[in-house]
């Protein structure tokens, strides 16, 4: 199969199990949502995924491919990528510069941080085209301090497509985002590329309800169900569990 295929996943952290025989597939072009109570274990899938943590049991693979044994940098490399966290940001640096050193690191010129990385044309081109797609154009020479919260979660996620992944797993996107800004994320979601694997851990429903296609809900580990948005949202155990009513 393409993509991500993961079956009978689990992990337990000494008696606690945080993850329990999990199923779960993300082909080329996918917008999945992950969502469910706070402790559901949603953040440990992501980590068991992208090779922070590694599984009790289960098998991961890619493409076919079992990549269960390889580490997180590895794991990028083969494409999976989780949005980098604000704090990943050199927040004195300019949106620009911040973006000049995923675009590095994936040609292998991380050594080059420090020197003239402006003056490769190659480097530039992607450095403009992703400012474009992320809207960030008219921000490029400002430093990342300067920005509204919302702005520096898409230098976040602009900053994860610089590495050119085939998966990418938005993990809150919009967590400590006003409201008045969390459509910056939802257009950014709307644009990334069709054929790129999207995963999108969210409590914002509003949000999951916006860019997923496909809803899968956890619940104490395990996954309750998996569904069209329509059908999450009329599922009874989901809405008394989780969804309080709301969406439908
Ligand atoms: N390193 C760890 N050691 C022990 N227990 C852990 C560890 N990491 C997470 N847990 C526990 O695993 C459970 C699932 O946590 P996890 O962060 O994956 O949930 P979540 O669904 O992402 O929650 P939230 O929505 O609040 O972010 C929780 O009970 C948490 O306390």
């Amino acid at each position: 199969m393409q993509g991500l295929e993961v079956r009978g996943l689990s992990k337990r952290f000494g008696g606690l199990v945080v993850s329990e025989d999990i199923d779960f597939d993300l082909p080329p072009g996918a917008r999945k949502a992950l969502i469910g109570p706070n402790g559901a274990g949603k953040s440990t899938f992501a980590n068991l995924v992208t090779g922070i943590l590694a599984p009790t049991g289960g098998s991961i693979r890619f493409d076919g491919q079992d990549i269960a044994a390889l580490d997180e940098a590895e794991r990028v490399k083969h494409g999976i990528a989780k949005t980098f966290q604000i704090t990943t940001l050199f927040s004195g640096l300019t949106v620009r510069e911040n973006l000049r050193l995923p675009v590095l690191e994936r040609l292998g010129q991380g050594g080059r941080l420090f020197r003239r990385a402006d003056s490769d044309p190659k480097i530039e081109a992607e450095v403009e085209a992703l400012l474009a797609q992320f809207d960030l154009l008219a921000l490029a020479d400002r430093p990342v301090v300067d920005l509204a919260y919302g702005q520096q979660r898409l230098v976040e996620m602009a900053l994860t497509l610089a590495l050119k992944p085939r998966v990418l797993i938005l993990d809150e996107p919009a967590a400590g985002v006003p409201s008045s800004e969390t459509h910056l994320i939802i257009e950014a979601i709307e644009r990334l590329p069709e054929d790129l694997a999207v995963l999108v851990i969210e409590h914002d429903m509003d949000l999951v309800f916006r860019v997923a296609r496909s809803i899968v809900v956890l619940v104490q580990g395990r996954i309750l169900t998996e569904g069209m948005p329509e059908e999450i949202a009329r599922n009874a155990q989901v809405r008394e569990l989780y969804l309080g009513g709301a969406h439908g």
